[in-house]
């Protein structure tokens, strides 16, 4: 069994360490035995999107997301019809960004996004930086995705810690649902208490860290969903994550009791 992983622009979009993620997945595959195939496409690179299982596109500073949006746009309509088709999809924080309608940053100026999530981001007047808890309470989550509730219950996925750095602030528009609701940090805009987005098997969200080797639940939650695609819907076998849920759990209660 093969997964194919796609790091789009792993020279610009890979803020604060994001290919974490890429080796998150890549490991907890190889400890199944699926051999994970890693492909990394940047500016000008051809890239054969119904060819792979999961895309990821990580966090970058504005000018990065100006010097890959005229790439990024010419790739719009195969990675549209790739999400209606169910692809899995990462997307950090800049990358998270691109998926929406436009980002408008400091000086004024509209980054055009893909607009395949009905989302928008303007940049604030302070940064929006520090360690991020979200809560995945199933009553958190709205919208078309009714199963997210059971599921996230069932793979023992109630939070998610991180960090966050960036100065835009994204909003949510229609048909599309949070990741879960902010008990510590900013969030999505320091303003509506939600992070990231959620649209058919889009992940996006604010959280650096990087986000997966620190949420493993999640990481599995990704695989198994781009396994379910290819038709594979036996649950992964556990893994000896002790260590792992350890950590996370003194994170998430260390800056509880710190808010
Ligand atoms: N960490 C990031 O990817 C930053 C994204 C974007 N440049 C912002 O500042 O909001």
């Amino acid at each position: 069994m093969r997964l194919t992983i796609c790091h789009l622009y792993p020279d610009l979009l890979d803020l604060y360490g994001d290919r974490g993620n890429i080796l998150a997945l890549a490991a907890r595959c190889r400890w199944r035995g699926i051999i994970p195939e890693i492909q990394k496409v940047s500016l000008g690179e051809d890239l054969d999107i119904s060819a792979i299982d999961i895309l990821f596109l990580g966090g970058g500073s504005d000018r990065e997301q100006g010097l890959l949006v005229q790439d990024l746009m010419r790739r719009e309509n195969e990675l549209r019809a790739a999400i209606e088709n169910g692809l899995v999809v990462l997307a950090i924080c800049g990358g998270y960004q691109m998926l929406g309608n436009y980002y408008q940053i400091a000086n004024g100026e509209k980054i055009p996004g893909l607009g395949i999530l009905d989302l928008w981001t303007i940049a604030g007047t302070k940064r929006l930086i520090g360690n991020v808890v979200v809560d995945l309470d199933p009553s958190t989550l709205r919208g078309e995705i009714e199963d997210s509730a059971e599921t996230y219950a069932k793979r023992k996925i109630k939070t998610l810690v991180g960090f966050e750095n960036h100065s835009g602030k994204t909003y949510l528009g229609e048909g599309v649902t949070p990741l879960g609701k902010v008990l510590v940090g900013h969030g999505n805009n320091d303003q509506d208490r939600v992070e990231g987005v959620r649209y058919r098997n889009v992940f996006g969200s604010y959280l650096h860290g990087p986000l997966l080797p620190k949420n493993p639940h999640l990481t599995d939650f990704l695989l198994e969903l781009a396994l379910e695609r290819r038709g594979f819907d036996t649950p992964l076998q556990d893994l000896d994550d002790h260590l792992e849920i350890l950590a996370h759990d003194a994170m998430v209660n260390k800056l509880l009791k710190q808010a």
